[in-house]
């Protein structure tokens, strides 16, 4: 069944790209969700995209208590960008978003930063974490960083007993912006980081190639690079006991998340562990919050994954019938 409410893929009369907006609900308020810009082998490939991740955001923003609905959007590279193309493409970009009325509302995403959203803000008003001295909030990398570790504190303690993570074993794939965040406040955990981009590797942090990241033998897996990593052939390998990160989209599909509950493997849904940046975000620019406010926020993940991991744990006793949505 189609259960998104709209699908627009033009191209830009500036740049000649192509760019798409996937609004899947608005059922609970204006959709949210960031722009992504990324070379995609054939234009099917990033309506796939475009479409999974909208769904995602619908869930994040329903997990997270936030009174908006999900949508993402997508400009696709096909060739060569030039700062001159760039700013094309996004003005193209711009014009999209308007055609939705304010039913859409970007931010950044995977190849796009609060630049970018300023260029956007030149031709519509529908768009958040314009920098800082623009008047936004800028990077949500900190606050999803955050949202992140206060996820991994809480299932740690489901798991291991123990939020402490000195001496535990992480490994984390993706060293982009908030895969750095988190391995930079592990202080105490062994941290290795993976990366597809060589120039990411650095002595700070033990280093495992992208192809071995799934099969280190750790306590703690953090994807924190693409979707659709966690396959069933995948988690057949994995040899860690919790999985929790940003990445959007991680499991190929659903029915993988049986498949780690089988191998008594925790995963922490990416909706739940990857809502900081959104949640801070609409905290400081829709409501107004502070900053320590809007932290706190972020930092409520805790408490819900600590409440759906004991729920699970309740069902798995046969007390009660709420299964929450965490995988083991
Ligand atoms: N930044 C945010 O606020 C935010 C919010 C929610 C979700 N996310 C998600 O978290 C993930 C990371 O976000 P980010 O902002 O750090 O992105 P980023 O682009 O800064 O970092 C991603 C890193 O992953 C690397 N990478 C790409 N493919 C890889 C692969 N196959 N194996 C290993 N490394 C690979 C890239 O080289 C890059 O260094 C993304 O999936 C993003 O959608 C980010």
């Amino acid at each position: 069944m189609w259960e998104h409410e709209r699908l627009v893929v033009r191209t830009g009369p500036r740049s000649g790209m192509t760019t798409m907006v996937a609004l899947h609900s608005t059922e609970a308020g204006p959709a949210v969700g960031g722009c992504r810009m990324k070379a995609y082998e054939r234009i099917t490939d990033a309506v796939t995209d475009v479409l999974r991740l909208s769904k995602a955001m619908t869930l994040k923003c329903a997990a997270a208590g936030i009174p908006h609905g999900g949508a993402k959007s997508v400009i696709v590279v096909d060739r060569p960008l030039t700062p001159g193309l760039r700013r094309q493409v996004l003005l193209d970009h711009a014009d999209l978003i308007n055609e939705f009325g304010g039913a859409y509302r970007a931010g950044p995403d995977v190849g796009t930063g609060p630049d970018d959203m300023l260029v956007l803000s030149e031709l519509t008003p529908y768009v958040h974490c314009l920098p800082e001295e623009h008047g936004g909030t800028g990077s949500s990398s900190g606050p999803t960083a955050r949202g992140v570790l206060a996820a991994l504190k809480a299932a740690s303690r489901h798991v291991f007993g123990t939020d402490d993570l000195t001496g535990r074993k992480v490994v984390i794939s993706g060293f982009g912006s908030v895969g750095e965040l988190i391995a930079r406040a592990l202080r105490g955990a062994e941290v290795i980081v993976s990366d597809v981009d060589e120039s990411r590797r650095t002595d700070e942090f033990g280093w495992v190639h992208p192809d071995q990241a799934y099969r280190v033998k750790a306590d703690v897996l953090v994807p924190a690079a693409v979707g659709g990593v966690l396959s069933p052939q995948v988690v057949e390998q994995l040899d860690v006991r919790l999985v929790v990160g940003p990445a959007n989209n991680q499991l190929t599909d659903d029915s993988v998340a049986g498949l780690l509950e089988a191998r008594g493997i925790v995963w922490v849904p990416d909706h739940v562990a990857s809502a900081g940046g959104v949640i801070y975000t609409l905290a400081r620019e829709d409501d107004g919050a502070d900053h320590e406010t809007a932290l706190r926020r972020v930092d409520g993940i805790g408490v819900m994954v600590g409440k759906l991991l004991r729920g699970r744990q309740r069902e798995d006793s046969g007390m009660t019938a709420n299964p929450g949505s965490m995988g083991a």
